[in-house]
This record gives C-alpha cells, sequence and structure tokens, in this order.
C-alpha cells in the first residue's frame, strides 16, 4: 500500500475559547480529487493552515505524502502546493521575479524552464515581466497557481480558487487542474460552488463546526441522501397530494423517488386515481440538496 497523500489524525485546533477543528480525521490517498465542503467557519482554511504548518494543531498528527507537518516540516511542506483564498502580493515583483522567489524559499535555483512551462500552461507567458500590481483579479489568482506548483509538489490543496473568477478562467483553471490530476498529481479543493465540487471531486468531506459531518464518494453521498424527484402538472393536483406528493404552483405536485422501477408504479396509481396528467419532468438529486440535508442534521 502506498503512503497515504494527506493523513490527518483527531487535529485540533484551539483559537482561545473557540474550538475551529474538533477532532478531524481524514485520509486522502495518491491520486485523488477529493473535496473539502462546508460553510463559512466551518475549519476549512484552518486544516489547510495546518497542514501547511502556517497553525500549530492543539492536538492530533497531519502528515503529507508521510512527512509529519510538525515534527518533519520542511520534507512535508516540499510535498505540498498550497493555492491560498487571499490575493496577498508584493506588488513591485514581475510575476517571473516572484515565481523565482518562490523557488529559492524552496531551495530551487535555475527552475526558469519549469516555471516558462507553468507560465504558459496557465497562459501567463505573455504577462511574465509585467508588475503583480498590473495584473487583474483573475490573472493574480492563475499566478497564485503558479506559485503553489514552483517546486513541483505531488499534493496540490486549492483553498477556494475559483472564488470572483469569471466563467472562461474558471473553466481554463478546471481544465489545467484536470489536467494535473491525470499527471498523478493529488488535489484538494475547498469550494462554495457545489456543482463544481461535484463534477469534479470523486470523494468528498463536509465539515460543520470543526468536525467531519460526511465523508464519502461523491456519488455515494447523492445516492445515500438524494432522492430523484419527479414533478408533475395535473389538472386536479389534490389526487396527487392524497398519493403522498407534494404540492407546488400551477398545479405541479412532486413526488421523491429511489430508482427508475419506482416511477411506472407511480404513474399508473395517478392513472388509476383518475388523475390528469399534463406535463412532467424528472430532476436528479445534486450535491447541493445532500449538502443542505447533511448541514441540517448535522
Ligand atoms: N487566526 C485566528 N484566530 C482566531 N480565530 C480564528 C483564526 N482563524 C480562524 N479562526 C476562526 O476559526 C473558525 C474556522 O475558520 P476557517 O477560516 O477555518 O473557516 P472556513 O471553513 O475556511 O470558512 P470560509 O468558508 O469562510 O473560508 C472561524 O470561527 C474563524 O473565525
Amino acid at each position: 500500500m502506498s503512503v497515504p497523500a494527506l493523513s490527518i489524525e483527531s487535529v485540533t485546533k484551539r483559537y482561545g475559547d473557540l474550538e475551529a477543528l474538533s477532532g478531524v480525521s481524514l485520509e486522502v490517498g495518491q491520486g485523488e480529487f477529493f473535496g473539502l465542503l462546508g460553510p463559512n467557519g466551518a475549519g476549512k482554511t484552518t486544516l489547510i493552515s495546518a497542514l501547511a504548518g502556517l497553525a500549530r494543531p492543539t492536538s492530533g498528527r497531519l502528515a503529507v505524502m508521510g512527512h509529519d507537518v510538525v515534527t518533519d516540516y520542511r520534507n512535508a511542506r516540499m510535498q505540498l502546493g498550497v493555492v491560498p483564498q487571499e490575493l496577498v502580493f508584493d506588488p513591485f515583483f514581475s510575476v517571473r521575479e516572484l515565481l523565482r522567489i518562490q523557488s529559492g524559499y524552496f531551495g530551487i535555483a535555475n527552475n526558469d524552464a519549469w516555471i516558462d512551462e507553468v507560465l504558459d500552461s496557465l497562459d501567463l507567458l505573455p504577462k511574465a515581466e509585467s508588475n503583480m500590481r498590473t495584473l487583474s483579479g483573475g490573472m493574480k489568482r492563475r499566478v497564485l497557481v503558479a506559485q503553489a506548483l514552483v517546486h513541483r509538489p505531488p499534493v496540490i490543496v486549492l483553498d477556494e480558487p475559483t472564488a470572483g473568477v469569471d466563467v472562461e478562467l474558471r473553466q481554463g483553471l478546471w481544465h489545467f487542474i484536470r489536467k494535473l490530476n491525470r499527471d498523478g498529481h493529488t488535489i484538494v479543493l475547498t469550494t462554495h460552488y457545489l456543482e463544481e465540487a461535484e463534477a469534479l471531486c470523486g470523494r468528498i468531506a463536509m465539515l460543520k463546526g470543526g468536525r467531519v459531518v460526511a465523508l464519502d464518494a461523491t456519488r455515494a453521498l447523492l445516492q445515500r441522501f438524494a432522492t430523484h424527484n419527479l414533478s408533475v402538472r395535473m389538472r386536479n393536483p389534490g389526487i396527487g397530494v392524497a398519493l403522498g406528493g407534494t404540492s407546488a404552483e400551477d398545479g405541479w405536485v412532486s413526488f421523491g423517488f429511489d430508482t427508475y422501477a419506482d416511477v411506472e408504479p407511480l404513474l399508473m396509481r395517478l392513472r388509476e386515481a383518475g388523475a390528469a396528467v399534463e406535463e412532467m419532468r424528472i430532476g436528479e438529486p445534486d450535491l447541493e440538496e445532500v449538502f443542505v440535508e447533511v448541514m441540517s442534521r448535522a
């Protein structure tokens, strides 16, 4: 068995009276595309800071590719690229200078060939000599991604990389990050865009109040919590309600169902009860429903 990309064991982080993380345990395997979801204040950024060695856990243990982030900090940090949420740069450097300085932090000299490759993949080559202060917000975000990659880390953590980013750039970023994942990198993503997490992540952990409240394959989460939905518009919606449906506007009545085999018997019962069906549509479960459900139960 290969060593896990991330191993997080019973991690607690206290800020004074506030417990930002309360015994978080999870493991992320090498090559996974993993989602870390949760409402504001759930502890996602705190967990990422602990992984990057920026916040020391009050108790528990974290390791990146088998290297403990406290006792073997340098090796752990070499294995990890973090794309932070905040856009903070020294405005006086050019993009290339910034990436050279970042390479220096990791003790890498003569990194220009790789820097050019990363800049090219992120469509930043034309801006390589521009000062950071002249870049747009979206370009700055791409520089953050480039910065996280200068030392070729096998594990990449992105903290809300698409917050406030336009559709085109968002798709470009995802294309790039998917490619990194296909090339073997482990990706951990936090996002408030649940559609994005659903499309990208193979497995998801949901955090609330510093605890893991759900942890499973994305597909399993969708199946476990969300039901499909059959909405039927009928002239006599009362019949649908009598059969267990929930009435909405304009004669629409909706029924939850678990598998498609349930649909036909449901339609038959409606027909037998004399319902005059005028229109119908089927809704698939989505991660947003699951998220709302998990958060309300936790
Ligand atoms: N340096 C700090 N000092 C004191 N409290 C902090 C500190 N950093 C975070 N917290 C608190 O810890 C809790 C978790 O915050 P964190 O930023 O990890 O949440 P998050 O899940 O990343 O939220 P968001 O989705 O808003 O980014 C919050 O209540 C926050 O106020």
